[in-house]
């Protein structure tokens, strides 16, 4: 008997409810009680989409209000000092996500570190660990969840992330110990969980120990090792499922085999050469999880190749059929999409659709292909289709492509003589403020938008809208003593997508959201073909802002790695085809930029430290076409014209060598919510250009202090030199409110003067 499984469904709901829910809370527009009857409404919903698709067992606990780890640290009370006064449950976990509310004239508690979920573009909230570390089983939260499926006559599998992968998750706040060193603690804890799943009746538990797919050691795997074993041990009448994810178990896949679990799950579309060595080295009694269709993309899964791999692990082994991975990063539902060109819209299967090929799958494999033919036939022809297809080819991009030479991914004269002629075009005070470039997208932004795209705004009226708000923005920067000034990219819906709708080759969704952080979603564009500009892309947008104003306007661009990384990338050419596709693209509209008269352009490339592969092994190739795209894009500026770059929620340590050779005459990164730590990587000698490390905490609606943002000011000169130092936010400001925003950067610019006063004396800036 095989069975159809899921190990997670996306969260938000078709048409984001939870996110609304959750907006309406914060703003204190709904209570409580509103926010969980929605979160239980969404839940119920999603069970019941997949218990109709086939499913014959729902994941459970995959839910969360705002992201798993978060809740995992509260279940198990890993809760900073810092959130203890804070009584109501629901506030301290929202406090944890988001900063707490200033009380009393002090500034609130700063929120948890967010950083990216392995190569996604979904961020978890960093657990904080004390060398001292206490656990304890706070909340029942998985208990709760399989109990209210069970009460609408569903089977459900609890999902948990593995101590293993939440420990390495989380990070040590003191020096001397490892989060893995805390395993003791900690592993009691799950224990008592366990015990109370089995009471509820819980037969299958999902742990979820995506760690195991990255460069682990032998401690790692004795951890793992360990964990499992005492979890057999102490809850043997529980089925344990060990999931693993978005990558190939590697060395370890021996090891892995061998613990005392019921399953475990390979992802066999990132790691399909795995199911060969798990057949030959899997102990007779393990059922295998089959990963077989796509969590990470949007295309058709080939059923007849998915099917005939079932098959040929079924001889072997008993198996599940499952997705590769959480269905977390997919949209929710192909049949919302009503404007899709239908010739593209036929290779694509979004959750529901991907449940389906699932649960398909799973029952040709028990009543034999013939029951199904028809099905299989039809898919086999829509991939057909998608092969052959005139709309995924175009000779022009490819013979461009193949004219790309080294001179072209060059600028003219290395960063110390275009800094003089930058400075010489552009003059800049020491410690140059500026901001990432979005303003916030307020609600009557985003409502003139969707009233444009619906008809009912006409696009001379859009435009008078959008050109009014950039023309405040602009007179509000000048007021504020801004240097190098942002229009403020009301124009645009997204970063990637914005870019994306302009380009030849990518198909738009209507309602395809995919989570990114918090009740924050994204719309990836999906490339099906060859990438090329129609037209000029920005030019517009940025020349009308330096009309009004003296001061130097940033051209903005999303570079082609993110471009690439945020969007669904067709699978049937090298990413790197892609990228450079991309690239092209970019390069044609710097020159544009560049030709209407902008002395400064950001390249933004916040996606290319996500885009690294998950082994180290894979890095150095990944690196060498990712780093060139983006010099191909920029190195068609002219030395006077000065380059920037911007990226976010990421260690900089183990790539910097790599961000130095974009060689962007100025990067700004996100610094402020690790306290300038990331900062760690950029001494003077490690990278020589100029360096904006954000002293505003972008991601919290809390408004920081002056002799805070100096402080973190003052951190930075302790590692780079005064002349290479910019004062910026860590991030665009698009999420925040102007009554946040205007006090914030009126802080900001004070604190640069501050600084600037006090470094008189120190070395200057050439002139
Ligand atoms: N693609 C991408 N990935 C990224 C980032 C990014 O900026 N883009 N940044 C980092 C993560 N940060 C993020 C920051 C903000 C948002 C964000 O604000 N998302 C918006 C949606 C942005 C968008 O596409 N907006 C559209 C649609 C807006 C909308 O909801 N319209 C309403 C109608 C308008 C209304 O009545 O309010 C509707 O469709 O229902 C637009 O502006 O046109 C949201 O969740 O609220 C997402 C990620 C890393 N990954
Ligand atoms: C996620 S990076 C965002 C960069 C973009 N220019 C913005 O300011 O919104
Ligand atoms: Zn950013």
């Amino acid at each position: 008997m095989s069975i159809a499984t899921n190990l997670g469904f996306p969260r938000m709901g078709r048409h984001r409810e939870l996110k609304k829910a959750l907006e309406q809370y914060w703003a204190g527009k709904a209570t409580a009680a509103h926010l969980q009857e929605t979160a239980r409404e969404m839940r119920r919903a999603h069970w019941q989409l997949q218990r109709a698709a086939g499913l014959d067992v729902v994941p459970c606990n995959d839910f969360s209000l705002y992201d798993h780890v978060l809740d995992t640290a509260v279940m198990v009370g890993v809760v900073p000092d810092r959130f203890a006064s804070i009584t109501d449950e629901l506030d301290r976990y929202f406090a944890m996500a988001r900063g707490g509310k200033a009380r009393d004239g002090q500034p609130g508690p700063t929120a948890l570190e967010m950083t990216k979920w392995f190569d996604t573009n979904y961020h978890y909230l960093v657990p904080e660990f004390r060398h001292d570390q206490t656990f304890h089983l706070a909340t029942t939260k998985p208990v709760d969840e399989f109990l209210e499926a069970r009460a609408l006559g569903l089977v459900a599998r609890p999902v948990l992330v593995g101590p293993v992968t939440f420990l390495l998750l989380g990070k040590a706040k003191e020096a001397g110990f490892a989060p893995l060193d805390l395993l003791p603690a900690l592993l009691p804890v799950y224990e008592e969980l366990l015990g109370k799943l089995a009471a509820a009746g819980a037969g299958w538990v999902q742990f979820d120990e995506p760690c195991l797919v990255t460069d682990v050691g032998d401690d790692v795997l004795a951890a793992v090792e360990q964990v499992y074993s005492r979890f057999a041990a102490k809850a043997p009448a529980v089925k344990i499922l060990l999931a693993t994810y978005f990558g190939s178990l590697g060395a370890a896949l021996p090891r892995v085999l061998k613990l005392p679990v019921a399953a475990v799950h390979l992802d066999l579309v990132r790691g399909p050469e795995q199911l060969d060595a798990a057949l030959a080295a899997a102990p007779p009694g393990l059922t295998l999880s089959l990963g077989l269709v796509d969590g990470r993309n949007v295309w058709k899964t080939d059923l007849a190749a998915a099917l005939a791999t079932a098959e040929r692990a079924a001889k072997v082994q008993r198996v599940m059929v499952a997705p590769s991975c959480s269905l977390l990063h997919s949209p929710i539902d192909l049949a919302d999409e009503t404007a899709l060109d239908p010739a593209v819209r036929e290779w694509l299967a979004f959750a529901k659709q991907k449940v389906e090929e699932v649960a398909l799958i799973a029952r040709a494999l028990v009543n034999g292909r013939h029951r199904l033919a028809d099905k299989l036939a039809e898919n086999a022809a829509a991939l057909e289709r998608r092969r052959t297809s005139p709309l995924t080819n175009n000779p022009a991009v490819r013979s461009r492509l193949t004219t790309v030479t080294e001179d072209m991914l060059a600028r003219r004269r290395p960063y110390p003589d275009r800094r003089v002629a930058q400075r010489k075009r552009t003059p800049l005070p020491a410690f140059p403020t500026t901001t990432i470039g979005s303003f916030p997208q307020t609600e009557d932004v985003r409502k003139a938008r969707a009233a444009f795209k619906a008809g009912k705004l006409t696009q001379t009226d859009y435009d008078a809208f959008l050109r009014e708000h950039t023309a405040q923005a602009i007179r509000w920067q000048e007021e504020v003593g801004i240097d190098v000034l942002v229009h403020g990219e009301f124009e645009r819906n997204d970063m990637v997508e914005y870019f994306g709708e302009q380009l030849e080759g990518f198909a738009f969704t209507q309602n395809g959201w995919v989570q990114s952080y918090g009740s924050r979603c994204v719309k990836p564009p999906i490339i099906y073909g060859d990438v090329r500009r129609r037209g000029p892309m920005t030019t517009t947008w940025t020349a009308y802002a330096q009309s009004l104003t003296n001061k130097p306007v940033k051209g903005m661009l999303t570079g082609p790695v993110t471009i690439l990384q945020w969007s669904f990338v067709r699978d049937d050419q090298p990413r790197r085809d892609t990228c450079w596709q991309i690239a092209l693209a970019i390069r044609d509209e710097v020159a544009d930029l560049e030709a209407s008269g902008a002395a400064v352009v950001q390249i933004d490339e916040p996606a290319l430290r996500e885009g690294l592969p998950l082994r180290k092994a894979d890095w150095v190739a990944y690196l060498r076409w990712a780093v060139d795209a983006f010099r191909l894009s920029a190195a068609v500026a002219r030395d006077e014209t000065q380059v920037h770059t911007h990226m976010c929620y990421c260690e900089f340590n183990d790539i910097i060598d790599s961000i130095a050779a974009l060689d962007a005459d100025v990067i700004s990164i996100e610094t402020s919510r690790s306290q300038m730590e990331l900062l760690g990587a950029f001494s003077r000698f490690r990278y020589p250009n100029e360096i904006g490390p954000g002293v505003y905490d972008i991601h919290s609606p809390r408004v920081p202090t002056q002799p805070e943002v100096e402080r973190l000011l003052e951190k930075a000169l302790g590692v780079l030199a005064p002349d290479q130092i910019w004062v910026n936010p860590d991030c665009g400001l698009k999420t925040r409110r102007w009554e946040e925003v205007r006090p914030a950067l009126v802080t900001m610019v004070a604190a640069a003067k501050a600084v600037r006063d006090r470094a008189d004396g120190l070395p200057r800036p050439p002139a």
